[in-house]
């Protein structure tokens, strides 16, 4: 088999499979509607933006918002007819649907979904170790041609993920109870903030910030993945609702505190159940944080001076002073990095924090 794949969509999952192929050995063609895009994931290093011989394409990555997906993964299937097409959707059952009957080559069809994201979106915010040690749920279905889901299964090992095999229908069960409704709680949290006074979010600590960090993603993404499962979703949050009359009730009652203590117990329990192992970030990274005025052009200047000294960054973060005028920019970068990072940094007169 060739190892030469074609990547649609060069936005954060779709250029970091770009990155993670390309550094198993991988020739990756990357193509998005927007050039930029697959010119900027070229410039990471995710692929090449020149088109490849078609019939030597093996798999095929579709990485497109859910509306898309279908159309996009029809097209690939014509495209490159010796090559098995995956998609990383985050419900699976509406596009095998609507594939089904009019679609030849459906046995070169194995949907995926890797359980790996960002509340930051697009190419820049894309990292190779973004999958490693999580988990990639495959969704073969009844006529996928056990050749296909082999390449899959490659992809998957070379992006260092976690395998689970599952059908469509119990895996969008499965993410409306584990990411669609923490998604949806997270953003009602983070919307209640909305009108609360600066001077109260001033004591905001880790505990708001913790459950808040994914209300930060794209609302155009997430209207779509919500609108693709909806069945399963109404399902899990009439259950919340239920269970927030019960709170409100529990709250009510000043005679009896043991429902209330009941609702903090089941909290724990959750928690307790949501297996750690495969949760941990999968690399441990030094910070470098620097202080940046809040000027324009600050931020591409400080970029432009890491970029000069070499040093690749993992990730970054980005906090504003409450009081003075500036922010810090916590940038993520190997432990063996940052003594030299913060000496080059300080030298080109940037304030670093210790
Ligand atoms: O943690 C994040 O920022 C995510 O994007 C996470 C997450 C998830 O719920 O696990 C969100 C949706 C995707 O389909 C896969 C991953």
């Amino acid at each position: 088999m060739s190892r030469e794949a074609v990547v649609v969509g060069a936005g954060l999952i779709g250029t970091s499979i770009g990155l993670a192929l390309t550094a198993a050995g991988w020739g990756v063609h990357l193509r998005d509607r927007v050039i930029s895009h697959a010119r900027v994931a070229e410039g990471l290093g995710a692929g090449t933006v020149d088109p490849p011989v078609s019939r030597e394409v093996a798999l095929v990555v579709v990485a497109v918002p859910p509306r898309a997906l279908g159309e996009a993964i029809g097209h690939a299937l014509h495209s490159y007819p010796c090559a098995t097409v995956t998609d990383v959707g985050s419900v699976k059952a509406g596009v095998l649907a609507a594939l089904w009957d009019r679609q030849a080559g459906l046995e070169r069809y194995v949907g995926s979904h890797p359980m790996a994201g960002s509340q930051h979106s697009g190419p820049l915010a894309a990292r190779a170790d973004l999958f490693a040690d999580r988990t990639w749920v495959i969704t073969p279905h009844r006529r996928s041609a056990p050749s296909s889901v082999a390449v899959v299964h490659e992809l998957v090992q070379a992006c260092g993920a976690r395998e689970v095999v599952m059908d469509v229908e119990e895996h969008d069960a499965a993410v409306a109870s584990v990411s669609h409704l923490p998604q949806l709680m997270s953003t009602l949290t983070a919307g209640t903030l909305t009108d609360v006074p600066d001077t109260h979010l001033a004591l905001a600590g880790p505990g708001l910030r913790d459950v808040t960090r994914i209300a930060a993603s794209d609302p155009v993404l997430w209207e779509q993945i919500i609108a693709a499962n909806q069945a399963a979703v109404l399902d899990r949050l009439r259950g919340v609702r239920m269970s927030l009359d019960t709170l409100i009730t529990a709250i009510e009652s000043t005679a009896d505190r043991d429902e209330l203590r009941r609702q903090f117990e089941r909290g724990v329990d959750g928690t307790r159940k949501i297996p750690g192992k495969h949760g941990r970030a999968p690399a441990t990274y030094g910070q470098v944080v620097v202080e940046i005025p809040d000027a324009p052009g600050a931020l591409a200047k400080l970029f432009a001076d890491v970029g000069a000294a070499g040093v690749n960054v993992e990730d970054i973060a980005i906090e504003h002073d409450q009081v003075r005028q500036v922010g810090y920019l916590a940038l993520s970068v190997t432990p063996d990095q940052v003594a030299g990072l913060e000496r080059t940094m300080r030298d080109g007169g940037w304030v670093v924090s210790s």
